[in-house]
C-alpha cells in the first residue's frame, strides 16, 4: 500500500483528495493535517467520509509527514515550496497542487504571487503534472507541479491546433469561467452566495496568476510566439470551468479528425462528437476534461470548448493521476467515476 498524507485536508482539494483516495485500493492515507481542526477526526468534519476514513488531522510537520511514501499539497500558494526539501530529503515524494513550483522563470512567479521563493533550486527539478504532455516525465519524478485549474482547460483545448500549427499562435483568446469553489473554502466575500450568487462578472482582466503558467505551457507547443489574452469570469455555480476558446486558422484542416487524433489514446480527454456542445455537468465528480470543436460558419476562427471540474481534472483528480504514473499503477486507476448527472 503507498502511505499518502495530505497537508491541507480541510480545504476543498483536500476534502476531494480525501474522496478520491477513499476509493483508491492501492492506496492509506496515513496523515492529514489542519492547524484549525488538529486532534478533530476527519470523519467529523466531514461525515461523507465515515467508514472509510479514520484518520485524525494533525499539525503539518515534517515528522508528521515523514513516514509518507508521498505527500499531497493542497494548501495557499506559498507552504509547499517551504516544506518539499525536507521531504524529499526524507525520500517523500511531493505532489503539490498550488503554484509554487508551476512556473520555471523564478522572477516571473515572483512578480505574479507576490512574494520570494522558499527553494527557486526545486523548480528546475519539478515536474509539470499535465500527462497528457508530460507522462514520462512524470514516471520518474520526485515532485510533481499540478497544473492550475484554468490552466489545464485551457491547455487541452488549445494544444493539439498549436502541436500542429494550424492556428496563428500570436492572437489565442481564453474566456473562461469558473466555479466559486475554485476560490477554496476560506471565508471571502465575493464567495458569498449573495455576492456571487444571481451574478456573473469577469476579474483580473489586466492579469491572472495563470496567465504565465498557459504561456508557459503553450509555448512549449509551437516554435511561434504565442500571444494570449485570458478573461477569467465568476459564474453561480459550485464546481466547473468552461473555456471558450478562440483562434485564427491559418490553413484548411479537419479540426475534428485533429483533436480525435491528438486524444485517442487518452482516458481523461474526451473529444465530442462534431456539433456538440460541452457542458461542466457532464464533467461535475469526474476526472475528464471534455472537448468540442467548431468553426461558425466555415470561418477561418476556430472556437474549443473545454470543460472540466475545478477540483478534480482541475486539482485532486489530477493530483491522483499524476500519482498513480508515480508509483507505476494504471493512470485511472481510482479515478473510473461517472459525473454526476444533472
Ligand atoms: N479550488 C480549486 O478549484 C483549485 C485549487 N488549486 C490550488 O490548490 C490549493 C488548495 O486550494 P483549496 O483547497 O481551494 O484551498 P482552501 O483554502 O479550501 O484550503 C486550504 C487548506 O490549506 C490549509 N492551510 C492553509 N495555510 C496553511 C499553511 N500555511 N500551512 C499548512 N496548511 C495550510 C488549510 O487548513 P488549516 O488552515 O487548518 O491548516 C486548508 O486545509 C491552492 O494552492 C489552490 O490555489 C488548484 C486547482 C484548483
Ligand atoms: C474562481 C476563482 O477564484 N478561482 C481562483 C483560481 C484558484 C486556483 O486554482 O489557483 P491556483 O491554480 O493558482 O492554485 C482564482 O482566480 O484565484
Amino acid at each position: 500500500m503507498i502511505r499518502a498524507g495530505i497537508v491541507g485536508g480541510t480545504g476543498y482539494t483536500g476534502v476531494e483528495l480525501l474522496r478520491i483516495l477513499a476509493l483508491h485500493s492501492e492506496v492509506a492515507v496515513t496523515t492529514v493535517t489542519s492547524r484549525a481542526d488538529a486532534g478533530q477526526r476527519v470523519d467529523k468534519l466531514y461525515p461523507s467520509l465515515r467508514g472509510l476514513c479514520d484518520a485524525v488531522f494533525s499539525l503539518p510537520e515534517i515528522d508528521n509527514l515523514a513516514a509518507c511514501d508521498v505527500v499531497f499539497f493542497a494548501t495557499p500558494n506559498g507552504t509547499a515550496m517551504q516544506m518539499a526539501a525536507d521531504l524529499l530529503a526524507r525520500g517523500v515524494k511531493v505532489i503539490d497542487l498550488s503554484a509554487d513550483f508551476r512556473i520555471k522563470d523564478v522572477a516571473e512567479w515572483e512578480k505574479w504571487y507576490g512574494m520570494q521563493h522558499a527553494s527557486p533550486e526545486l523548480i528546475v527539478e519539478a515536474v509539470y503534472g499535465l500527462p497528457e504532455v508530460n507522462r514520462e516525465a512524470i514516471k520518474q519524478a520526485r515532485l510533481i507541479a499540478c497544473p492550475g485549474c484554468y490552466p489545464t482547460a485551457v491547455q487541452l483545448g488549445f494544444l493539439p491546433l498549436l502541436e500542429n500549427s494550424v492556428v496563428d499562435a500570436q492572437y489565442l483568446i481564453a474566456d473562461v469561467k469558473s466555479g466559486v469553489s475554485g476560490a477554496g473554502r476560506k471565508a471571502e466575500i465575493s464567495s458569498l452566495m449573495s455576492e456571487a450568487g444571481e451574478s456573473f462578472k469577469a476579474y483580473a482582466v489586466a492579469g491572472h496568476r495563470h496567465l504565465p503558467e498557459i504561456r508557459q505551457g503553450l509555448q512549449l507547443a509551437t516554435s511561434e510566439t504565442v500571444g494570449l489574452t485570458f478573461v477569467p469570469h465568476l459564474t453561480p455555480m459550485i464546481r466547473g470551468i468552461h473555456a471558450t476558446l478562440y483562434a485564427r486558422l491559418k490553413q484548411d484542416v479537419d479540426l475534428q479528425a485533429l483533436f480525435e487524433q491528438r486524444y485517442q489514446n487518452e482516458s481523461f480527454a474526451d473529444v465530442l462528437p462534431v456539433g456538440s456542445h460541452a457542458d461542466t455537468r457532464n464533467v461535475r465528480g469526474s476526472n475528464r476534461c471534455q472537448i468540442a470543436v467548431h468553426q461558425p460558419q466555415g470561418s477561418d476562427t476556430v472556437v474549443v470548448l473545454s470543460v472540466i471540474d475545478n477540483l478534480v481534472k482541475g486539482a485532486s483528480g489530477q493530483a491522483v493521476q499524476n500519482m498513480n504514473l508515480l508509483f507505476g499503477l494504471p493512470e485511472q486507476q481510482g479515478l473510473e467515476t461517472v459525473a454526476l448527472y444533472p
